[in-house]
């Protein structure tokens, strides 16, 4: 075949030059690797079924053919391999262009919202209060009956609810129930929650059924991600030392904890996505961190010039989104984004809601993205998983 015509589906997945030119045998095996042939690749479970390592070291394509819908390749092991002509982005929820950064002056315009009933009526109102998520961590729903059943059947909506060692939902007050200062009327500066499990809770529901009956209480919500790239740009020795600096910390639990009290080892305050670099989650509460016995004496100047830039951003009030929740007003938000904090308050005050799991929420983003969306994109993504 004369012709040297690119065929570029996708830079990182799958670029191939006809006459040959692929420069090394190993990216003959990717290619290779990467074949959609139906022996190769299950189309139903989108699993690989080809032996990666049973494929020859001098594995040569033979003719390269192009059918108008898929390039068709014959190597020289007498097999053959298909590969898809059309290419949809991966549909991956968390890819930085679809997400919306914001500061409190943004969210006060725009606090992005839909009404229950549209959520009770179909999973398109699932998918609209989800999208809120992606987009921007956060995302509210009004009209709420204000009882702790109806929250917990809209929360259950979503997917199920994540059991930890403070129940499954949870509705409570300041009794000092779980070992926790959540439990008690006292100000939290922002946070994220459960630093100290390995897989920190994906979202974090919230409902007001009482409002403190004296005062205070109110809710204060910051763009993490937002507050980490100002981080980066002003600081980049900061951010480097809180993107790589591991941060041990715990929770006590009660006795009545259905787990033990978690204690794990550490994780950085600020983690990037392994694959593209990107913001990945904030995993912050500086109450819960625990004693910081492993580092350096140099890191420990580098960890607390560091964190006293982070909380200068954090204080900054521009970065703060404080609302008082109220009755029939839900709450949710991306627990690796979003810090979230309370100002302290006096009298009665109840609080329900629930935890969700990361995984549980992305694939349900995704099923219902594609369910509503995009219906040929089942297709187009099944063959280019
Ligand atoms: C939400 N709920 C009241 C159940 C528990 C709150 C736990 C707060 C804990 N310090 C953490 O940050 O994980
Ligand atoms: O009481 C509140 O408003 C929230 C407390 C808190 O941070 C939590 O429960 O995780
Ligand atoms: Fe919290």
């Amino acid at each position: 075949m004369s012709k040297s015509l690119r065929i570029s589906f996708d830079k990182k997945l799958l670029k191939i030059f006809w006459d040959n030119q692929l420069s090394s045998s190993y990216h003959n095996i990717w290619l290779r690797d990467h074949s959609r042939d139906p022996d190769s690749f299950h189309s139903i479970t989108k699993q690989r079924l080809l032996n990666t390592s049973a494929i020859r070291r001098d594995i040569q394509p033979k003719s390269v053919d192009n059918d108008g819908n898929s390039l068709l390749v014959n190597w020289n092991d007498n097999t053959s391999s298909t590969y898809p002509l059309r290419y949809y982005p991966r549909l991956t929820p968390f890819k930085s262009n679809q997400r919306h950064l914001w500061d409190a002056q943004y969210m006060q315009q725009h606090s992005p919202s839909t009404h229950y009933s549209k959520i009770m009526d179909s999973d398109k109102g699932v998918l609209d209060w989800l999208q809120n998520i992606n987009k921007y961590g956060i995302g509210f729903v009004e009209g709420v009956p204000h009882t702790a059943e109806h929250t917990q059947q809209l929360t259950e909506l979503i997917t199920f609810i994540r059991k930890t060692h403070y129940g499954e939902f949870w509705d409570f007050t300041s009794d000092l129930s779980h070992g926790d200062t959540a439990y008690t009327d006292i100000a939290l500066g922002p946070h994220t929650d459960t630093t100290y499990f390995t897989d920190p809770i994906g979202l974090q529901l919230f409902h007001l059924l009482q409002p403190a009956t004296v005062s205070g209480g109110d809710s204060l919500f910051i763009d993490g991600f937002h507050c980490a790239n100002i981080l980066k740009n002003i600081d980049i020795d900061a951010f480097n030392t809180l993107s790589t600096v591991p941060i041990p910390s715990h929770a006590v639990g009660s006795e009545d904890a259905i787990m033990k009290p978690a204690q794990q080892s550490g994780y950085p305050i600020i983690n990037l996505d392994n694959i593209t670099g990107e913001l990945l989650q904030i995993r912050y509460n500086n109450d819960d961190r625990s004693v910081l016995n492993h580092l350096t004496p140099d890191q420990v100047e580098a960890f607390y010039r560091a964190l006293n830039v982070w909380n200068s951003i954090l204080d900054d009030e521009r970065n703060q989104f404080w609302l008082p929740l109220q009755q029939g007003k839900v709450v949710l938000f991306d627990n690796w984004r979003i810090l979230h904090g309370r100002s302290s308050f006096k009298g009665k005050r109840r609080l329900c809601g629930a935890y969700i799991n990361r995984d549980d929420y992305v694939s349900r983003l995704l099923t219902l993205t594609e369910k509503h969306i995009d219906r040929d994109l089942r297709n187009d993504y099944g063959g280019l998983l």
